[in-house]
């Protein structure tokens, strides 16, 4: 029960619609116990009674009840439909919420697809509970209660036989319980790995084609539908195993009822309207329990999507604002980096080492270094997509701790090596960070990124919309549009992480240009692995497996002779002797 108490908070304000739902539930769950009533009188008094005058009273009364009934459980299904779906709207918007809140580390692990299915799949599983589960336990309650009631009204010692097999029942009921819920969160959990298959496919659908794994992605597919298909037949095959003896034991019930009852109205102890209205009312009291199958296994399917729910809306938050941290402070964007040393929370190894430099206000600092030295890591320890394991981060003097996310990532303006675009229109993608940005605002972004003029060119200019990862446009072109969208904000520090490596020497030129253009005033960061990209930096420093091996300027770092030395003279040296070689 913990699950839907942890989770109460999301459909205890709807309580209004959930009482009233269950007193109409009352109403209707009541006037089910008179029907069996009615029957008797009509049996016993109108019948071998002898009084006919009294068909068209009980005609009448009957037709009344049963449209009360009729009422009652239109309103009943309408509120409690209201109770669930609205508890569920509070619950989906608190999920995606956290989804916004939770660190870089959580999404590190996750896997789109499972989130995708606890979002849909098990909200929905939820849902139906919240909606029918809790009606259904309550209608189990009042219509065994009362039919028991009538029952023992009518003859005790009929009643104590006819319910003599019930424990039984609850046994069985019992162990389909413990077998069943496991198995629910057994299908759950597949159900999330056949989503995560399905979202990693559609989205690597290029890389699938081009390397003709169609058929391999085929058979990975085929595996995680079978383990699904396995999971499903397995609680299917629970389900027949005890449905089947559930029913087998209230049969017995009314055996014993129908022998026990007979000899009754034999021996005149026993009306015969009464035996007819204990045969109603022991199905009553049967189906109930038999159902309660069903009910269980709603119950259960939605224990276990609410435990998945849980495990998303209790997830640790690494990154979040301390209290009295500084909010919509502008930056000079003066970063200081003292002894940061940082390692990931899966991996035992540390990947930065006492990383130490100083990047006064609206210089250049390059980044360079073999693939895996820790560049990226860098510049996500200064947006504080993670916290670094020891040493400390200094924007302006103060620690990026002080400042409150918002205004820190606010004020650090990032281009990754892969853009991704939004599907909706240029303009949108260009003001994503700053949605309240004027029109002249987002052009001038755009001339400045150098990406007006082909923007132009489109169909609807900056209304053009874009497909999901921006379809339609070259990488050099998303490329300028990551760049206009980071400087649309006019963040005081900018980070280019391999912002060109992906787009040809012509591009590259244009973006430089345009780079060179926003990067006045502002701090930046360049990560690049051609030393073209960041050659004119103030600082450049060069990482080796974690650590900063060597710094300087260019020409100070070509004259050392080291590691830098020794890309340039790949880069460069081996290239324009080449090139000599082929003029001659
Ligand atoms: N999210 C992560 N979880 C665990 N380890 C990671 C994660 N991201 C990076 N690493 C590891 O940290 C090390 C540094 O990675 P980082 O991305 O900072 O290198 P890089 O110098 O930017 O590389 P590249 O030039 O290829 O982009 C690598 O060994 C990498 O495997």
């Amino acid at each position: 029960m913990s699950v839907f108490k942890k989770l109460k908070s999301f459909y205890l304000p709807y309580k209004r619609d959930f009482i009233w739902s269950m007193v109409f539930l009352i109403i209707m769950a009541g006037i089910t116990v008179v029907y069996p009533v009615i029957l008797q009188m009509t049996i016993d008094e109108v019948v071998l009674g002898g009084k006919y005058n009294w068909v068209p009273w009980i005609s009448l009364g009957f037709f009344t009840v049963m449209a009360v009934k009729a009422l009652s459980a239109f309103i009943q299904h309408y509120l409690a439909d209201m109770f669930g779906i609205k508890s569920v709207y509070s619950l989906r918007n608190a999920l995606y919420e956290k989804l916004q809140r939770l660190s870089f580390s959580y999404y590190d692990n996750a896997k789109t697809g499972d989130l995708m299915s606890r979002l849909t799949a098990d909200v929905e599983g939820f849902r139906f509970f919240v909606s029918f589960g809790f009606s259904e336990v309550l209608r189990f309650i009042i219509v065994v209660g009362a039919s028991l009631c009538v029952m023992m009204y009518y003859s005790v010692s009929l009643t104590l036989v006819t319910i003599a097999a019930l424990p039984f029942i609850s046994v069985v009921v019992y162990k389909f319980d413990k077998n069943v819920h496991p198995a629910f969160r057994g299908i759950r959990e597949s159900f999330g790995r056949l989503n995560t298959k399905v979202q990693e496919n559609i989205s690597g659908i290029h890389t699938v084609k081009a390397l003709s794994k169609e058929l391999v992605e085929i058979e990975r597919f085929d595996k995680s539908n079978e383990d699904y298909r396995t999971k499903q037949l397995y609680t299917a095959s629970i389900w027949s195993k005890y449905f089947p003896l559930m029913e087998l034991i209230g049969n017995i019930s009314v055996v014993l009822l129908l022998a026990f009852g007979g000899y009754k109205v034999i021996n005149g102890s026993l009306k015969p309207g009464e035996l007819v209205a204990f045969y109603s009312l022991i199905w009553y009291i049967l189906w109930p329990i038999m159902n309660l199958g069903f009910t269980i296994n709603m119950f259960s399917q939605a224990k276990a999507s609410g435990e998945r729910l849980l495990e998303v809306l209790e997830a640790e938050e690494t990154i979040f604002d301390k209290e009295n941290v500084r909010q919509n402070e502008k930056m000079d964007g003066h970063v200081i980096f003292r002894h940061v040393t940082f390692r990931y929370q899966t991996e035992e190894a540390t990947v930065l080492e006492q990383i130490s430099f100083d990047a006064p206000s609206g210089s250049t600092i390059g980044l360079i270094g073999a693939t895996g030295s820790g560049k990226t890591s860098i510049i996500q320890l200064l947006s504080r997509f993670y916290e670094p394991s020891a040493g400390d981060i200094l924007i302006d003097d103060r620690l990026i701790q002080e400042y409150s996310l918002n205004t820190l990532r606010s004020q650090v303006g990032v281009v990754l090596q892969e853009t991704f675009l939004f599907s909706s229109t240029i303009k949108a993608n260009i003001a994503y960070g700053r949605p309240e940005a004027k029109m002249e605002e987002i052009i001038d972004a755009a001339k400045r990124a150098d990406a007006h003029d082909f923007i132009m060119e489109m169909p609807d200019g900056y209304n053009t919309l874009l497909g999901e990862r921006g379809m339609g446009l070259s990488g050099g072109q998303k490329q300028r549009i990551a760049i206009a969208r980071a400087i649309c904000t006019n963040p005081a520090i900018l980070i280019l992480d391999d912002a060109t490596s992906a787009v040809d020497m012509e591009t590259e030129f244009h973006i430089q240009n345009a780079l060179q253009e926003v990067m006045k005033g502002r701090t930046t960061f360049i990560i690049a692995h051609r030393i073209s990209s960041l050659q004119h930096a103030d600082e450049i420093l060069v990482l080796d497996h974690g650590r900063i091996i060597e710094r300087g300027t260019h020409d100070e770092l070509l004259v050392r002779n080291g590691a830098y030395r020794r890309i340039y003279n790949i880069q460069y040296r081996d290239r324009d002797a080449l090139m000599q070689k082929a003029v001659r």
